[in-house]
């Protein structure tokens, strides 16, 4: 049988102080298929996310990227890898044009510094790499507009388009779709349902009807533990995700 785990954790944690912000979660991430990371606000998606991409070291438990640990690695290593990782808040420069922005992220994938002249040769790969990452996601007539000035939900594409700049194999998503209108989200979802065809994507949404849609296989978390993994029918119907979302529900009112 084809092992199509591309990545995987083990008994990983994270802990700041007393808070156990990822606690002991084991989690298995297949090719081509999009995995949904769902739970309450303060659940541990983002940690986890940060320590899928080497950003954040974990206190304890492992990473594995096709069989190797890589969780001690300096985060260059995990692009290089072609594991690529967005955030949630905006983290484009908006100063410069989306090729430029694409062009800085695939040259983490070839190496060297940021200057992307260094030569021909580089400076061609790089350019080739940006402007097929602007037209997978539907930018490539804002090549040369400058990041600020396209608007919110196209920013949003840009940040995908610079993760795939890297030329990945993994993409780490966290909120793609945060503060967009129905009509920019749906063009979102419409696009991660073209790139699952090809990447492993790990998806970090509050959407809930975007990440029931996009879902082959959803995670739980909650309070920073592993609830549950299954198909997106079984998760919706399993009362322990319920009351996981309810508690939070109940809190927030008791401290409004
Ligand atoms: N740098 C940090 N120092 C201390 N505590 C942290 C730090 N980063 C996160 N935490 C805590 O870890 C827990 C998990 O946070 P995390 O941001 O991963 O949750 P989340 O599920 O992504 O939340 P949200 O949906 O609100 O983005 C929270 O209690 C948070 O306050």
């Amino acid at each position: 049988m084809i092992n199509d785990i591309v990545l995987e954790t083990e008994a990983l944690s994270k802990h700041w102080g007393g808070i156990k912000a990822v606690d002991e979660v084991s989690l298995q991430f297949r090719d081509r298929l999009l995995h949904g990371v769902v739970g309450p606000n303060g659940a541990g998606k983002s940690t986890l996310l940060n320590m899928l991409c080497g950003t954040l070291k974990p206190t304890s438990g492992c990473v594995f990227h096709k069989g190797q640990r890589i969780d001690a690695l300096k985060p260059w290593k995990f692009v290089q890898r072609g594991i690529g990782r967005s955030f949630q808040k905006t983290n484009i420069y908006p100063e410069m044009t989306c090729l430029e922005n694409c062009a800085i992220s695939a040259q983490r994938r070839f190496g060297g510094n940021f200057n992307l002249f260094v030569s021909r040769h580089s400076n061609k790969l790089v350019r080739k790499a940006a402007e097929q990452a602007l037209a997978q996601v539907g930018l490539e007539d804002r090549t040369h507009a400058i990041a600020a000035e396209i608007s919110y939900g196209e920013q949003r594409q840009l940040e995908i388009a610079m993760v795939l700049a890297i030329d990945p194999c993994i993409l780490l998503l966290d909120e793609p779709m945060a503060g967009m209108g129905h009509d920019e989200s749906l063009r979102i979802i419409e696009l991660l349902k073209e790139l699952k065809k090809t990447y492993c994507i790990v998806l970090v949404e509050h959407d809930m009807d975007a990440i029931f849609e996009l879902s082959d296989q959803l995670t739980v978390l909650d309070n920073g533990r592993h609830l549950i993994t299954s198909s997106v029918d079984e998760v919706r119907a399993d009362p322990r995700v319920k009351d996981a979302y309810l508690g939070a529900e109940d809190e927030e009112e008791q401290t409004a």
